[in-house]
């Protein structure tokens, strides 16, 4: 929450300059007030943890948030009941009309397949489209962000040698920057994936700017200039035990599988680890929520996008 202060109190300059959020009078005065209506389109075969998981960072929020829960109509899904979806979730022609101050786009263990090989692709597509006429701001998680850094800008994901995997020190790359506002210098983020996106290709696009990087695990976020979108490579949202259910996933289907980095403690998989990333994950979804969403979108939401 910004601080209010007198329109032309000498503390106002020293503070924003500080990259504290300070709003004057006159401008507090014209805010109107209203639940912000967020989308989070759910593409994880665990629908359920994976909504735990982010209504948990969106909710810590002195904020009213309305949450829509949808699932691409075009894939079926096997993981997650048909009850569960009949109940909780719309699909996108269920709101296709409508606008949203916020929508999240979640990871999906589709890294293997090239984008077009993804059964909801062209849905994906419609949405991602949607979102830059109808969506304030998007915030897109691992494969969701290379999915979208590839349909937005042609950015391409590349394959790795080895998974990266495990919990890795992240910095930023830039001063003032409202996404960043209060991060330490250096924070914990968990990692698991095949594939990356490269600074190389990204540099070569105007429009973005890559906010937090880290040298294990390359970029970590990546944003367009006016905010309205933002591309995050790491799973901030991951419960404590989230890499472990991985972990031992993959070692019970007989997989070659490094123990996760930096997580079990003395890397012994049969300590519980715990997690140093909360925090972290706590202040990216509030400051998203806060800067590039509530503070920037309309009152009238249709009238203004
Ligand atoms: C890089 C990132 O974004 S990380 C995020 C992804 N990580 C996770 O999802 C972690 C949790 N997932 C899991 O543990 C596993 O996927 C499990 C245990 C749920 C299921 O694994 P498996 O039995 O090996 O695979 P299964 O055949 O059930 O398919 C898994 C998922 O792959 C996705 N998928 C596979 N092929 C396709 C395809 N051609 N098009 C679209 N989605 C596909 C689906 O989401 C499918 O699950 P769903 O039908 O419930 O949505
Ligand atoms: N986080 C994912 C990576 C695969 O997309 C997993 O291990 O399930």
């Amino acid at each position: 929450m910004p601080i209010k202060v007198p329109d032309f109190l000498p503390a106002k300059e020293i503070l924003n300059n500080e990259n504290i959020f300070v709003m004057d009078e006159s401008t507090a005065f014209h805010q109107d007030i209203r639940p912000l209506r967020i989308a989070i389109l759910n593409l994880m075969p665990t629908k359920e943890t994976t909504e735990t998981q982010l209504l948990r960072l969106i909710g810590n929020t002195p904020l009213q948030v309305e949450i829509v829960l949808l699932h691409p109509k075009t894939h079926t899904s096997k993981n997650t009941s048909h009850e569960h979806l009949e109940s909780f979730y719309k699909t996108f022609d269920d709101i296709k009309d409508q606008y949203y101050d916020g929508l999240v786009i979640t990871g999906a263990p589709v890294e293997h397949l090239s984008f077009e090989d993804v059964n909801y692709w062209e849905e994906l597509k419609d949405i991602m489209d949607w979102s830059r006429r109808q969506v304030t701001s998007t915030f897109h998680i691992c494969w969701a962000s290379q999915a979208g850094l590839y349909h937005h800008y042609g950015v391409p994901k590349y394959d790795l040698d080895k998974k990266i995997f495990g919990v890795f020190p992240h910095t930023t790359e830039k001063q003032n920057v409202n996404l960043l506002r209060g991060f330490d210098e250096m924070f914990f983020v968990p990692q698991s994936r095949h594939t990356e996106v490269r600074r190389e290709d990204i540099e070569q696009i105007g429009d973005l700017e890559i906010l937090s990087e880290s040298e294990d695990s390359g970029v970590y976020i990546v944003a367009s200039k006016d905010g309205r979108q933002v591309f995050v490579s790491g799973h901030s949202e991951y419960d404590p035990l989230t890499l472990k259910y991985e972990y031992d996933r993959d070692k019970a289907k007989g997989m070659e599988v490094e123990l996760p980095k930096n997580y079990f403690p003395g890397d012994n998989p049969e300590k519980l680890p715990y997690s140093t990333w909360r925090s972290h994950a706590n202040l990216l979804f509030s400051n998203w929520l806060n800067y590039y969403v509530y503070q920037q979108t309309p009152y009238d939401l249709g009238a203004g996008i």
